[in-house]
């Protein structure tokens, strides 16, 4: 079958997407899954339940629930929105659904995963952020707790088949903005991760946490390493102006829980390889504080697989 656009992983941004595109009209999407119990929940309930908190309303978002061993669509957009340390699982899943001329977008979190999409897909593949808050209350109840915009771009070439997802996405009421520097924008989203998700899982707190005393200084601590390694790539920022800029999305998002939060309350594996072990890795060894942040995450990853773990 074909379709316009296809999503792969359902989950809190996953159905935050399909919601605005259903605003726009958009009602056929097929949308694939990790488990066959969610395929089959999601067939149940005729689709996604999404609460938009900005409007408090709720939503029945009709999507065409797949999983990812049945690859059967082919699809010009492929929006991947599954967590980073899934992507390499989805490599041919999209090999098999992409369509002549069709082209991917990759959404996580971190530095790692749009890299592996193009040594495999080349100039086919576009990289995107997303400054919006959603929180995955169960397999097929997300709580979108606002923030309207995602930025995306490719890294070579221009891409212009991505002002086709601009046009459809501001129909819905979410910005899609396409620039030529998206590495920038992937920095500069790593700064704001680095510092919000893990502070909120390793005190299983909302985004707000963050703006308190300790969560500031952590903060401070974090982006000082952070713009050392920027620097390193080539991208200069400034630590007054990075904490304000994370200080203005924490308060757009403080009553989400990050996806980090979400995965340690969930006892799932974390994406903090991909940020602050990535920034840690990056320094070149040593105690740093993203080094030793990235080590209390895994200690929580392996507290959480123990039975003999508090619950
Ligand atoms: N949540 C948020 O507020 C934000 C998240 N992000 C980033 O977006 C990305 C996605 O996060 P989020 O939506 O929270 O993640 P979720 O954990 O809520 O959702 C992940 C989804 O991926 C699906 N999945 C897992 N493996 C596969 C596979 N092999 N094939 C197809 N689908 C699969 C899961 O399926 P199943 O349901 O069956 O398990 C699930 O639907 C992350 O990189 C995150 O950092 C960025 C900004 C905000
Ligand atoms: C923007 C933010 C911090 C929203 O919670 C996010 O990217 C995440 O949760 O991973």
């Amino acid at each position: 079958m074909s379709h316009d656009i296809c999503i792969i992983g359902g989950g809190a941004v996953g159905s935050t997407l399909a919601y605005f595109l259903y605003r726009a009209g958009v009602t056929d999407i097929p949308v694939y899954f990790g488990h066959e119990e969610t395929v089959r929940a999601v067939l149940l309930e005729k689709g996604v339940r999404v609460y938009d908190k900005v409007e408090n309303r709720d939503y029945i978002v009709p999507i065409i629930p797949r999983h990812y061993s049945s690859p059967i669509d082919k699809c010009r957009f492929i929006l991947n929105t599954v967590k980073a340390y899934s992507v390499p699982e989805t490599l041919r899943l999209m090999e098999k659904i992409m369509d002549v001329g069709g082209v991917i977008v990759m959404l996580q979190n971190g530095i790692g995963s749009l890299e592996l999409a193009e040594e495999r897909f080349g100039a086919r593949v576009a990289g995107g952020v997303v400054y919006f808050g959603a929180e995955r209350v169960s397999p097929v109840y997300t709580v979108y707790h606002g923030g309207r915009t995602v930025i995306a771009g490719c890294r070579h070439g221009l891409c212009m088949e991505l002002t086709e997802l601009n046009r459809v996405f501001k129909l819905g009421g979410l910005e899609f903005r396409i620039v030529s520097n998206i590495d920038y924008y992937r920095w500069l989203k790593l700064a704001l991760n680095a510092v919000v998700n893990p502070l909120t899982a390793i005190s299983r707190s909302r985004n707000s946490i963050v703006l308190s005393r300790p969560g500031l200084e952590l903060a401070s601590l974090i982006l000082a390493e952070f713009i050392e390694v920027a620097g390193k790539h080539g991208f200069r920022f400034e630590l007054n102006r990075l904490l304000e800029y994370v200080v203005n999305n924490v308060r757009s998002t403080g009553d989400n829980y990050s996806s980090m939060a979400q995965d340690v309350l969930n006892k799932s594996p974390t994406e903090i390889d991909f940020i602050n072990g990535f920034i840690a890795k990056e320094l070149g060894g040593g105690s740093s504080i993203n080094k030793i942040i990235t080590l209390m995450i895994h200690l929580i990853e392996e507290s959480n697989k123990s039975k003999n773990s508090v619950q």
